[in-house]
């Protein structure tokens, strides 16, 4: 798409409009875009993006879609953590998500509804993807097994993955008795 087609169906107020030339560049150089000549044409020559294998993920219709994944990582609650880290060096505490909150991820996850949830399905995004390998180049680890215990399973994706290729594995999965409860079916 050219740089004026993604300016005008982007919602950017008309000012901003040159900072998207400068935004794109950025995701070139950190490879979620490349940026092609569009047409071979020379009257028409025109330079393009093209969406590469790391933004193909992020597209809301991708079903191995890693977005839930990304959008947890950027919630303020847990890039805190990360201005705690100095601190954290010197302190005696386990966790630099400790030194900022003053708790562990679970608890605050066990009071904070918002964040069970946006964890939960980030889990449950990257666990849908990094499954989808495993059982398809790693069977072989499952191969013999009659039972199988996920401790901190979270939502059970990986249990659900696992059962799609192994339908005759008898699969328990452990969690948090907030995260078991926010589980649909
Ligand atoms: C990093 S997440 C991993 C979730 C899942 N295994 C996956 O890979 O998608 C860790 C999980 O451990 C769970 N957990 C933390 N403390 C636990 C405990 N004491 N007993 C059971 N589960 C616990 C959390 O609720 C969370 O779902």
């Amino acid at each position: 798409m050219p740089l004026s087609e993604l300016v005008a169906a982007l919602p950017v107020n008309h000012s901003k409009a040159q900072c998207v030339y400068r935004l794109m560049r950025i995701l070139v150089h950190s490879g979620f875009f490349t940026e092609e000549k569009l047409s071979e044409n020379a009257k028409e020559e025109q330079d393009g993006y093209l969406l590469t294998p790391a933004s193909r993920l992020l597209l809301k219709d991708e079903p191995l879609s890693v977005t839930p994944f990304l959008l947890a990582m950027l919630d303020p609650i847990l890039t805190k953590p990360w201005h705690h880290v100095s601190e954290w060096f010197q302190n005696g505490d386990p966790t630099p998500f400790g030194t900022a909150h003053g708790r562990t991820l679970w608890e605050y996850g066990r009071h904070e509804p918002r964040l069970n949830h946006f964890f939960n399905e980030a889990m449950a995004s990257d666990a849908r993807l990094v499954a989808k390998v495993l059982v398809k180049d790693w069977k072989g680890v499952f191969e013999g097994l009659h039972s199988l215990v996920d401790v901190g399973g979270g939502t059970a994706r990986w249990a659900k993955a696992i059962l799609d290729a192994f339908p005759n594995l008898k699969c328990t999965v452990l969690d948090l008795p907030h995260v078991v409860s926010a589980c649909k079916g």
